[in-house]
């Protein structure tokens, strides 16, 4: 099980994402850095897009999580791969070709992944999800930050925690929405390997320091659960 932490900057000062990732950015700091492009077409809510993921790509050596909150992204996807993202996510209730978007993002050098709104059900993409290396289960619905975390999504991590240690899938399971100091243990027991935050980083007085708490917390659970977890 992994440990990954990845603030997202959706909670960030737009004006200044540089200094932003800097002040994230670190040895005891992000693992992945999340970036949430919404469309206002499949979400309520518009935000960046391909031209800032190519900026943010020259600004930061921190691996960029996509989590595209877009519609059509059979077509857009391959881009942010293209652009140098670290693993771009697609959402199970927009894509049309699963698998060929899945082969298409791999094929230009980044990992895919899938996510899923909390109503989709995960039995329904078992299939796709093993041309994945990213399970995003959401934990809010999609669109803002500083949500409440729904703990009834646990039950979701779990049952993909079963499947990746049953062999099934061979995905990093990803939570995201609501994940602050109260809530990451919960998600980290129930399996899940990385951890997105944005007003619990974001909002914090020192970012850097509220993201190693997240770790020291998660790393805490996953010695109970497992007691002998593998590196993060
Ligand atoms: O995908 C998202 C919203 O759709 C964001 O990544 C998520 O909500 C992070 O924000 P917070 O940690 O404040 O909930
Ligand atoms: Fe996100």
């Amino acid at each position: 099980m992994a440990s990954l932490i990845a603030p997202s900057i959706l909670s960030a000062d737009f004006a200044h994402l540089a200094d932003e990732i800097a002040a994230v950015t670190g040895p005891e700091g992000a693992d992945w850095l999340h970036v949430d492009v919404m469309d206002n077409h499949f979400v309520p809510n518009l935000t960046l897009g391909l031209p800032v993921v190519q900026s943010l790509r020259a600004a930061t050596e921190v691996p960029l999580d996509c989590h595209l909150m877009i519609e059509d992204p059979d077509r857009w996807a391959v881009g942010y791969a293209e652009a140098g993202a670290h693993n771009v996510t697609v959402h199970a209730e927009a894509v049309r070709d699963p698998i060929s978007v899945a082969l298409d993002i791999k094929a230009a050098g980044a990992r895919a992944g899938l996510s899923l709104k909390p109503n989709t059900p995960l039995d329904d993409w078992v299939e796709a999800l093993r041309e994945y290396d990213t399970l995003l289960v959401m934990t809010v619905e999609p669109g803002f930050g500083g949500q409440s975390f729904m703990p009834e999504m646990l039950d979701k991590v779990r049952r993909a925690r079963t499947m990746v240690d049953t062999g099934h899938l061979t995905v990093v399971v990803q939570v995201d929405g609501g994940i602050n100091a109260d809530t990451v243990a919960a998600a980290a027991e129930a399996g899940a390997d990385c951890f997105v935050a944005g007003s619990a980083v974001y909002g914090a007085a020192d970012p850097l320091r509220a993201v190693a708490a997240l770790r020291r917390t998660v790393l805490q659970a996953q010695a109970v659960t497992d007691p002998a977890p593998s590196a993060g």
